[in-house]
């Protein structure tokens, strides 16, 4: 066959020989590649520092297996420039490595860096243009944009305030008698919040499907989603790669191709139709679904992404708040002094008491800049046009990303950046540094991208992390000796949303008032949650196989 192609090619050349026919292609292909890499060193001397591209390849042979948010951090201290470029292959990606730079471009020209770039792995060859998370910015992001708003939006989510805190009183009692699995309880909480918003039905136990296949499978999801040069992220680099038939890749055999009508849409469609009469976001979607024209795909990615998006964040910060209070002791009494004063032990702290808990409130931004879960600020933007900042050149469509684990390590914003200190929050501290924004933190992105859940996630953060520090002295578990075991505040997970790996923690209630009020409260909100109890029919391991 190759022969034949050869022959006619020939036949075209005008009777040249094979062998010349194979030269002239292999010329027009040199050819090619010294024009393609003439273009990448003369776009290179006009965009911000970086390494040496080489050709093709561009950089990738230097990124690190693991973390590489530590890797670009170092290069910016290296090129002593917060904003560096990174060749992926051909493809140049801006990394924003300090608050300044990514305020001044995510931010302040918000009009154009709010879209993303080309995505081949969680874009083209996932949900697409049909989900929000990848979607370019334009008409139809502005359409998903105002239904997630009308889901969780800042208008909405004062009304979830009731469902939170129960659930999160929930927490609460199972942690009394199930302290060492700390982690499935804040699992459940947080998928349950979204589950109850989306699908108006609670996740009542830890071994709930949705816990076990869902948050799994999105936890996997986030492992693989970090620039890298192996698969599938390489395809990235190389998106020639995506385009062989599936029979002829082996990279892309444990890649799906999704379905309109999939897991998601069979939830939201039975939420949707149920007979209960509960209000819920799916719901809604489809009632609008005629009049912004959703498409099933987009019905399924509108309420998936709350799962996708929400549950592994907040469980997540969560656990990483419980690492902090392990590995830095010396905050808790601080904040026990603030609650019993302005609480006391009869009942819990509740939304009211914010504006009296500024402590607390700090604690809570703490825990969110101390190891933003959201490590590179979720995926990347892209400027719709040409960009100039500070001379540099930030071309139309360049993959830019904001990396948080630097923002938040900047030692001239957060001195002795590791070291977990809510004062850095409280005004009139020495310790209170400015910043960029308002909030003092970068952990839910940007500009018109920012997250659409931030309030739901910033006001289930601050109940959580009142209430835990209300209830439980939380301390480092101890050997068999009666020594504590230490805690590595570096070992976390390495994928887009990272939390601490498995580590063991005390928690224990502070005191007998404490540990009635907890199981009073815990009761009752059973009882007002039961209002959301079912279970749904569908499982994830087998609905494909159910549904052919
Ligand atoms: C602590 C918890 C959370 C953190 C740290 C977090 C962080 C982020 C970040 C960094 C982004 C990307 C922003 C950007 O591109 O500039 C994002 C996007 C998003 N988040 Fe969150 N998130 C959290 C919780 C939630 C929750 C609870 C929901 C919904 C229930 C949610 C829904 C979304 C959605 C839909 C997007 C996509 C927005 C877009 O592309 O336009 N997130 N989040």
């Amino acid at each position: 066959m190759a022969n034949g192609l050869l022959g006619e090619l020939q036949q075209l050349a005008g009777g040249l020989t094979v062998g010349q026919v194979v030269l002239f292609i292999l010329a027009a292909g040199f050819v090619l590649l010294v024009v393609d890499y003439t273009r990448v060193l003369l776009l290179r001397r006009k965009m911000p520092p970086g390494p040496f591209p080489l050709p093709i390849i561009g950089n990738i042979h230097l990124l690190p297996e693991r973390k590489p948010w530590i890797y670009f951090e170092q290069l910016a201290k290296e090129y002593n420039s917060p904003v560096i470029t990174f060749w992926m292959g051909r493809r140049p990606n801006v990394w924003l490595n300090d608050a300044q730079s990514a305020s001044d471009l995510f931010d302040k020209r918000a009009t154009t860096f709010s879209s993303r770039p080309r995505m081949v792995v969680f874009g083209e060859l996932a949900f697409g243009q049909s989900s929000l998370v990848s979607m370019y910015y334009g008409d139809r992001f502005r359409v998903h944009r105002k239904l997630t708003h009308m889901g969780i939006g800042l208008q909405q989510v004062r009304g979830y305030q009731q469902l939170q805190s129960d659930e999160n009183k929930v927490v609460l009692y199972d942690l009394l008698t199930d302290s060492e699995n700390y982690v499935a309880h804040l699992e459940r909480y947080a998928a349950s919040v979204v589950s109850i918003i989306g699908f108006g039905r609670r996740i009542s136990t830890v071994t709930d499907p949705i816990i076990t296949e869902v948050i799994f499978l999105m936890q996997r999801a986030a492992e693989h989603n970090v620039p890298g040069n192996s698969f599938p992220m390489i395809m990235e680099s190389f998106p020639i790669l995506a385009k062989f038939p599936r029979w002829m890749a082996p990279w892309m055999k444990n890649m799906g191709k999704p379905r309109a009508k999939n897991f998601f849409y069979a939830l939201a469609e039975e939420a949707a139709h149920s007979d209960e009469g509960k209000d819920n976001y799916a719901k809604k979607l489809f009632e609008l679904a005629p009049k912004y024209n959703l498409s099933e795909m987009e019905l399924s990615t509108l309420s998936g992404s709350l799962f996708g998006a929400g549950s592994d964040t907040s469980s997540s910060t969560l656990i990483t708040f419980l690492l902090a209070c392990c590995a830095f002791p010396g905050v808790l009494p601080k904040a026990w002094e603030e609650l019993d004063r302005v609480v006391g032990s009869h009942r819990s702290p509740n939304f009211e008491d914010e504006p009296n808990l500024p402590y607390v409130k700090a604690f809570a931004k703490e825990v969110l800049r101390w190891r933003s879960v959201a490590i590179i600020g979720g995926q990347p933007h892209a400027p719709i046009q040409d960009e100039v900042y500070k001379g540099w050149l930030i071309p139309k469509n360049t993959w830019t990303q904001g990396n948080v684990w630097a923002i938040h390590r900047n030692e001239e914003n957060f001195p002795d950046p590791d070291r977990f200190q809510p004062e850095r929050f409280l005004k009139d501290s020495p310790h209170h540094n400015p910043f960029p924004n308002e909030r003092g933190y970068m952990t839910f992105g940007w500009g018109r991208r920012v997250c659409a859940g931030q309030a739901l996630a910033e006001q289930g953060t601050f109940i959580s992390v009142a209430r835990l520090l209300w209830a439980f002295n939380i301390r480092k578990a101890l050997d068999e000796l009666g020594n504590e075991i230490p805690v590595d505040i570096f070992d976390y997970t390495d994928g887009l949303n990272i939390r601490p790996n498995p580590f063991k923690c005390r928690i224990t209630p502070r005191n007998a008032e404490i540990k009635a009020t907890i199981e009073r409260e815990g009761k009752e909100a059973l009882d007002n949650l039961s209002i959301y109890n079912g279970e749904t029919k569908f499982r994830i391991s087998t609905y494909h196989l159910e549904n052919q």
